[in-house]
């Protein structure tokens, strides 16, 4: 039964959650998901306390999760069941990360590289992946190389008909190994590959390829590492583990691998468009070094889709957070009272009716809403691209399809994996002491979360993507015309605030077309100024990122997000769920842009105080409306309580029980070490007696 105040917020709203759920995620996904949590509920493997557990412990539940969904068989073909594949993708992010890394993201990684960059000879190891025969890894980075891969350390030589691997320095020791993503299955086939510390036989290994004296430069190789049988490691291969991590990480088996003088036939080269002939000779049909480079780096071809997929799955990442964060610490505030207008207990009110609570949390509930609505919508326009791709449409339209695609992705998951784990740590703080218990999940979620601003792409190293396509617009100002028409706005110079309309989100987008209109033309202004004074491209890329192409690539990315989201609430059907979606818009949008004030203004957009007293004005409105709203927001968001797994977040509103329930577990303990305090003490009342 809930408690009767969550029950009060709930009727305070003016729409049914059902049907903006059914609105934004669609039924069917929404009755896919819940199957797949009805299967998970039903099996002893999948259930859970707050215990923590060891690394060797956490390691074996995640093995055995991960066993039980290979056996369950339930996503044989991503292609043939798309839906399907969602659903169980979403559910298994959400009840633990760990737990989908482990299934999907390595070994996909690892198969669709020997897929992309392999032959021919490489058809019977695909296969073997496919029947889950073998265990796969992916090695990239090294102790020193992360982001600027292209400098990896690790050789690989032709010698006698063999290729010999070695690691030539401590920089140079693979780590890491494996990858990340999971909608990456979305497309692909995938197969069910470990990370390499204690469960690979196989990876794909990077190296700088060495052929009669000449470095040929970097190359994917795909080796045995292990025997299957006795997973002793081949001769010249040391494998270890990176040791413990944070959060679910701890179950994922990350490690790092050491190669001396280790001997592998040929068949290692991935050897798509270059090859090394028995007797020792290199031989390419690659034009030139870089495209050998990209080719290798997976830059090409599939491999620059595989890479924006990766970041749409990290995207939903951003999502997942800010919906965990939002559904604990609301429903939790809901639970909780402190003071209140009379002295008693009896008077005191839900910390929710806090305006400075409400500020701290709704923006992050909208953020969940408003991040999913583009999500999905970029996901539906990507598979409208690869549907042109796999048709073999070769055109100038759809190359600058695929550049617009890589400007918006590499903007978006920074935009949403930054908001992700912010709303995590807002929410703890916002839950007080108890939100540091480990049963309200909030830092482990945010640890969860974390590396999602590192792997696959350092945040402010992709944002360099985004305003490096943008700046390369500039000399063709009046006429940009993108096909997801992102760009479009900034062919004309648009004009400075006059004054406020009836609708909070048009003068958001106008404010935000000014920006980022704005920031392109100063940073490229700054650029030039840079070039004009001698300094070379290096030094120029470098000198406009501080407050000026980070600043562009992230305005570019919110107004593309809110734009989205307005033209998606233009659609709904239903008055009431497009209502109190608008009502979300508006906070999110007025949210996002509160925090580039200072630059409105020194940009021009606004001078004077009023129109940021306005637009704060505007946006502790909007938070103020969505209070009576925000409890069914977040019945329409959460995950079923199984999933969400926390002590404060749970639907029936009953915190206090479910905190109780697991403090009483540990009632009357008495530890061994107890004993020696008993005798120490008596030692020392023994002394302090003589
Ligand atoms: C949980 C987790 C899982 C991972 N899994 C894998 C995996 O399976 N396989 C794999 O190969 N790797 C994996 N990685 C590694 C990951 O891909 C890299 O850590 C990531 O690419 C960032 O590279 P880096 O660590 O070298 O960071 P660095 O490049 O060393 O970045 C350090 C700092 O320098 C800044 N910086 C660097 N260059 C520039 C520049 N030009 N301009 C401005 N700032 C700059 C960055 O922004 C950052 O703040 C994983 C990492 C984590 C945390």
């Amino acid at each position: 039964m809930s408690a009767p105040l969550i029950d009060k917020y709930r009727k305070m709203a003016t729409f049914d959650w059902r049907k903006l759920k059914a609105a934004v995620e669609g039924e069917e996904h929404v009755r896919l998901k819940a199957e797949v949590v009805a299967k998970m509920k039903s099996e002893p493997v999948f259930q859970r306390d707050f215990r923590v557990l060891s690394r060797e412990e956490h390691r074996e539940v995640v093995h055995q999760r991960w066993k039980k969904i290979v056996e369950w068989g339930l996503f044989k073909d991503p292609y043939s069941d798309l839906e399907n594949f969602h659903a169980l993708t979403e559910t298994l992010e959400a009840y633990d990360q760990g737990t989908s890394a482990r299934l999907f993201l390595h070994g996909n990684v690892f198969g669709a590289a020997v897929k992309s960059m392999g032959t021919e000879r490489h058809k019977e190891l695909v296969q073997q992946i496919e029947n889950n025969e073998i265990v796969g890894a992916f090695c990239l980075t090294e102790i020193g190389h992360g982001s600027n891969t292209a400098e990896i350390q690790t050789t690989a030589t032709f010698d006698n008909g063999q290729l010999v691997f070695n690691t030539p320095d401590v920089g140079a020791i693979k780590c890491w190994a494996g990858n990340v993503c999971k909608s990456f299955l979305r497309r692909f086939r995938y197969t069910f590959c470990l990370i390499s510390a204690h469960s690979a036989t196989h990876v794909v290994v990077y190296a700088q390829l060495h052929v009669g004296g000449k470095n040929e430069g970097f190359h994917g190789f795909v080796i045995q590492v292990r025997c299957p049988k006795t997973f002793q490691t081949l001769p010249g291969i040391t494998i270890g583990d990176m040791g413990s991590k944070p959060g679910c990480w701890q179950g994922v088996e990350n490690g790092w691998i050491e190669f001396k003088n280790h001997r592998a036939p040929l068949s290692a080269l991935l050897n798509k468009g270059c090859d090394i002939t028995p007797d020792g000779k290199y031989v390419t049909s690659f034009k030139s070094a870089s495209e050998k480079q990209s080719v290798s780096l997976g830059t090409l071809s599939v491999g620059r889709k595989q890479i924006i997929i990766f970041r749409l799955g990290i995207i939903a990442k951003g999502m997942m957070a800010c919906t965990f964060a939002s559904t604990i610490a609301i429903r939790y505030s809901v639970a909780r009272r402190q003071f209140g207008p009379e002295k008693g207990a009896e008077n005191e009110i839900p910390v929710l009716e806090y305006p400075l609570q409400q500020y701290r949390l709704f923006p992050y509930l909208s953020a969940a809403i408003c991040i999913r609505i583009f999500q999905k919508t970029f996901v539906e326009k990507f598979t409208e691209y690869m549907m042109r791709v796999m048709m073999g449409e070769k055109s100038e339209e759809l190359s600058e399809f695929s550049k617009e695609v890589h400007a918006l992705s590499s903007g978006a998951k920074p935009v949403a994996t930054w908001l992700g784990v912010e709303s995590l740590g807002e929410a703890r703080k916002a839950c007080g002491g108890h939100g540091f218990l480990h049963m309200s999940r909030l830092n482990t979620l945010r640890d969860d979360n974390d590396p999602s601003q590192t792997f696959e792409g350092e945040n402010f190293m992709i944002l360099q993507q985004t305003s490096n396509i943008l700046l390369g617009k500039v000399s063709s100002i009046g006429t940009i015309n993108t096909p997801m028409s992102t760009m479009s706005f900034l062919n004309s110079n648009p004009s400075k605030f006059s004054s406020w309309s009836s609708n909070p989100v048009d003068d958001v987008l106008s404010a935000y077309r000014y920006l980022t209109y704005h920031l392109l033309q100063t940073t490229s202004s700054e650029a030039k100024k840079l070039k004009g004074a001698g300094k070379n491209s290096f030094e120029v890329r470098n000198e406009i990122q501080v407050h000026r192409a980070v600043n562009l690539s992230v305005a570019y990315t919110e107004h593309t997000m809110i734009d989205w989201v307005q033209q998606f609430v233009e659609e709904v059907e239903d008055v009431t769920v497009k209502r109190v979606l608008q009502k979300v818009l508006n906070l999110f949008s007025l949210f996002l842009l509160e925090r580039h004030l200072a630059t409105l203004y020194i940009t021009g957009y606004a001078s004077g105080g009023k129109f940021g007293e306005d637009l704060r004005e505007k946006l502790r409105h909007a938070v103020a409306e969505l209070k009576p709203e925000s409890m069914a927001l977040v019945d329409s968001i959460a995950p079923d309580d199984f999933i969400l797994h926390s002590a404060l977040g749970a639907s029936d509103g009953r915190a206090y029980d479910h905190i109780m329930e697991e403090f009483r577990k540990y009632t009357n303990e008495q530890p061994k070490w107890v004993c020696d305090l008993a005798q120490f003490l008596q030692k020392r009342s023994q002394t302090s007696k003589l």
